[in-house]
């Protein structure tokens, strides 16, 4: 079995201790071993991303550039390769994966744009003969933290935005998905990133992760993943005064009024709530639904949900992928024997064993709740939406912002004003008319309010400011 090392200034580190990279479509498929690192390695990692900042702080734009272009061009013609490396590690469908990674490759490709196009501000003075310049540098080192359901987009939207301000780079990729983040990293090396500017240390959360983010020389920490382990980074992070930015759950809201089209409204639904096997932190979990449409919504989404293909990811029919592993499997089937408790009515949702030895479960839809069950309070992260009945467009937002999370909101309607309002008066960091709430594109900025995020916002130009801290000189000049 082929095994994968770290990367660790410009050599491949084995720190022995390899893990094997499980298929969850198949688990008698074994995609590679991956030597997991330890606190030392983290060390050794900070150390030469210590070495390396001075000259990748002071490289020329153009220099940053050309490597994150080449990186992204590199990622988009091996798309077929890596996209179906990223269906093998995490289970969402093959043409889930290739899209995946060419949104990887936009992000670098984007984020090689701005390292040109950085800029900062000339101010007057309120004194005579004095010029003002207000301009941003680097961090320093930083550390990523990244989960396993976007297993290549999401380093790479942290990555890129930090190579391109000339931050140094530790990551540490999700313990069930390494692949993706090991092939990143082999891509960087390959296009000429000098040695220490990206090192990669794989492991497990609770080892590697606590160590980068107790790490003294790490000066900012980037974080997607749980509400609990964001909340402990967040509390370690405010202990050691670095800069924090953490992207956790979502409970995203989708509401459908008594004017939507439901041929817009049912696929955008079935693709919120039921794509990437609803692994995704802007699933729309929650369905509103106005009285008048409610019945025939239901209709609708039952019939679309059991034609749904659910199996292998590598399979070319297949629409839903298997959950990532057993214990999110058990997870999401204890929710719905939950919501077998709450709710007037469950379709679907039960373990489907299928020919391939993998995680599969069918899409559940959970008719007659209400916003108070536990249903509807709690991330479940798996293919699992729930239907809650609303009187009018008030009470639909009232439902809407009824919860601790802000992440993604969606309506679908004809209405120009009720589009309009639902915009101002929804409390989520991103909005979708007649649109899934999952899905963004790469290059404007991503994000939540309450629970769901902390700290800048990530992506597009706003990116900057994490990755960045503001100067501001003075030159007398009389
Ligand atoms: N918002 C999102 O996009 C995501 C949300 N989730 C939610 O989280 C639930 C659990 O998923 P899980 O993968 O366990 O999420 P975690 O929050 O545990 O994992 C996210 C990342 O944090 C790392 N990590 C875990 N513990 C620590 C720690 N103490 N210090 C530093 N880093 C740490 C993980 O490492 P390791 O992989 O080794 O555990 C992983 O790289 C899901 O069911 C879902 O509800 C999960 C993934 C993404
Ligand atoms: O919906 C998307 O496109 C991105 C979702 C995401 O980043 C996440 O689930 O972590």
């Amino acid at each position: 079995m082929t095994k994968h090392d770290n990367l660790i200034g410009a050599d491949w580190i084995s720190f022995g201790n390899y893990q094997d990279n499980i298929n969850p479509s198949d688990v008698s498929d074994v995609i590679g071993a991956y030597s997991y690192g330890t606190a030392e390695s983290v060390d050794a990692a900070v150390d030469a991303a210590r070495a390396a900042f001075p000259a990748w702080r002071d490289a020329t734009p153009q220099a940053r550039h050309d490597v994150l272009d080449a990186v992204g061009n590199t990622i988009a013609a091996r798309k077929d390769e890596i996209g179906r490396l990223l269906s093998r590690e995490e289970g969402k469908t093959l043409a889930e994966g290739i899209g995946e990674t060419m949104r990887a490759a936009q992000v670098f490709k984007f984020f090689a744009g701005e390292a040109l196009r950085q800029s900062g501000d000339l101010q007057a003075s309120v004194r005579p003969d004095i010029d003002i310049e207000v301009t941003r540098e680097p961090v320093g080192i930083v550390g990523l933290i990244t989960p396993w359901n976007f297993p290549i987009a999401i380093p790479a939207w942290k990555i890129a935005p930090a190579l391109a301000y000339g931050n140094c780079v530790v990551i540490k990729p999700a313990d069930l998905t390494p692949g993706c983040a090991h092939v990143i990293a082999g891509i960087l090396h390959d296009c000429g990133c000098p040695a220490g500017v990206f090192n990669l240390v794989m492991g497990r959360g609770s080892v590697v992760g606590e160590a980068l983010i107790n790490h003294p020389d790490i000066a900012a920490i980037s974080f997607t993943g749980s509400v609990a382990t964001g909340q402990r980074i967040a509390e370690t992070c405010g202990r050691l005064r670095k800069k924090v930015q953490l992207e956790m759950g979502g409970k995203n809201p989708m509401v459908v009024l008594n004017d939507a089209d439901l041929s817009v409204a049912v696929p955008a639904c079935i693709n919120g709530t039921f794509f990437s096997t609803g692994q995704r932190c802007t699933a729309s979990s929650r369905l509103i639904v106005e009285a008048g449409i409610h019945d025939a919504f239901v209709d609708e989404m039952t019939r679309a949900i059991k034609e749904l293909k659910i199996g292998n990811a590598l399979d070319q029919a297949t629409q839903i992928g298997p959950v990532v592993d057993a214990r999110q499997l058990n997870s999401n089937l204890e929710y719905v024997e939950i919501a077998k408790g709450e709710a007037e009515e469950v379709i679907g949702g039960e373990r489907l064993e299928l020919s391939d030895n993998g995680f599969y479960q069918a899409p559940a839809l959970f008719v007659g709740t209400r916003n108070d069950m536990r249903i509807n309070r709690e991330e479940i992260f798996g293919p699992c939406g729930s239907i809650i009945k609303v009187g009018d467009f008030d009470e639909a937002i009232a439902v809407a912002n009824d919860t601790d999370f802000g992440l993604s909101a969606g309506i679908c309607t004809q209405s120009l004003k009720h589009a309009r309002n639902f915009k101002r008066k929804v409390e989520a960091g991103m909005v979708m008319v007649n649109l899934p709430t999952a899905g963004v594109d790469y290059h404007v900025p991503f994000g939540g309010r309450k629970g769901s995020s902390f700290g800048a916002r990530e992506q597009g130009r706003y990116a900057v400011e994490f990755y960045t801290t503001v100067k501001t000189s003075y030159v007398y000049a009389g």
